[in-house]
């Protein structure tokens, strides 16, 4: 019996009425937001408006007196603005599949759960509904902050002329998995070559002598390990919900702040934010001093460069490919002259996308 059962009541009516409320006006803004979307209808204009949702978010924030927290309501408003855009018009995310990775997650963060997530097979999958239109973006992994980048995704942009338009970061801990929830079941470990390697000195500490079989996702592990009672997976909490598996034990993973880097590509740049990042693509010739030569540029403009990346390409045009993110976007004058200066010493440069940094 509780001690206030009459002010627990009460309480909980007042929430009621609050709700009731909160319906009310949701369904307004909804309606406000269908007549937003008449107009850009007849004026051709995107549905999907970035810099307008970002003017929502901080506005929110700005006024939040609490006591919920800023990134509470961001959830909320994130949702919120999902919503209301699926009434203009439904927006298809493609995606790195299957359901319930750690991209799927990301791609939810991102867009809200109103957005059509479609899950494609493979990296290049994910760039070809994007370039052909069926869907607005796409998100793919790029970077793990403790096995280093995905090279697939890198690569794609050689030849894809799609624009990074977004990033988003995500503390990635691995849970392991099984049927039964119970350690002394486990006889085969079941991942993502990259999360076994993340959680090594974990299996081999407690599950040693224990094959660890390499699978295409973490959600292709926990689906496997749904069928088979003595095996078990290394996934996210979200393969663990979808696939009705037990946690065995969960934060498995060796390195604690393991944050995976994903990317929106989409056919479009995006607008400046006030606090952006750049990312570019080159190519120079092989010679004495030309790493030297392309950083200058952007040391003598004070660019900050947050990334060097360098990649072999099996064509014979060149040798190397390089990846760079800086501080700034391309329309900052700074930015952008010191990629033209680059640009002179190249033999290919593309400029992948200027993009808000990720929170
Ligand atoms: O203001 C707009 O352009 C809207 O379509 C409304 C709204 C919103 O819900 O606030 C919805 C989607 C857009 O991406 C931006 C904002």
């Amino acid at each position: 019996m509780s001690q206030h059962p009459q002010s627990l009541a009460e309480f909980r009516a007042e929430i009621d009425t609050i709700d009731a409320k909160l319906v009310e006006l949701l369904n307004q803004r909804a309606r406000l937001a269908g007549e937003v979307g008449r107009i850009k209808t007849s004026l051709a204009r995107d549905f999907h408006v970035p810099s307008r949702e970002r003017e929502v978010h901080e506005r929110v924030a700005r006024l939040n007196q609490g006591p919920l927290p800023a990134e509470a309501l961001r959830g909320i408003f994130r949702e919120i603005m999902s919503a209301c855009l699926a009434l203009e018009s439904p927006m298809q995310v493609a995606f790195l599949g299957p359901l319930a990775t750690f991209t799927h997650v990301a791609a939810q963060q991102q867009f809200g759960q109103s957005a059509q997530l479609a899950p494609q097979k493979s990296i290049p999958a994910v760039f070809e509904e994007v370039e052909k239109g069926r869907a607005l973006y796409g998100v793919v992994p790029v970077e793990n902050s403790t096995e280093g980048m995905v090279s697939h995704t890198l690569d794609m942009f050689v030849e894809s002329d799609l624009k990074i338009t977004a990033e988003v970061l995500l503390e990635v801990s691995h849970d392991l998995l099984s049927r039964t929830g119970r350690m002394e079941d486990v006889r085969k470990v079941y991942s993502h070559p990259q999360a076994l390697a993340q959680c090594r000195h974990w299996l081999e500490e407690n599950l040693p002598n224990i094959p660890l079989v390499d699978v295409a996702s973490t959600a292709l592990a926990a689906q496997i390990v749904a069928e088979d009672l003595s095996a078990a997976a290394i996934a996210g909490c979200a393969a663990a919900e979808h696939y009705g598996l037990k946690v065995v034990r969960s934060r498995i993973e060796d390195q604690v702040n393991n944050f995976t880097r994903f990317i929106v590509v989409s056919r479009k740049m995006a607008d400046p934010s006030g606090n952006d990042k750049t990312s570019i693509l080159f190519s120079v010739k092989d010679e004495p001093g030309i790493l030297y030569r392309m950083l200058e540029p952007f040391a003598r403009r004070g660019v900050n460069l947050s990334k060097i990346e360098s990649r072999p390409v099996k064509t014979k045009a060149w040798e190397y490919i390089f990846f760079l993110d800086m501080a700034g976007h391309v329309s900052d004058p700074q930015v952008g002259e010191a990629i033209e200066e680059l640009r002179t010493y190249c033999q290919f440069l593309k400029i992948l996308g200027s993009y808000p940094r990720a929170k």
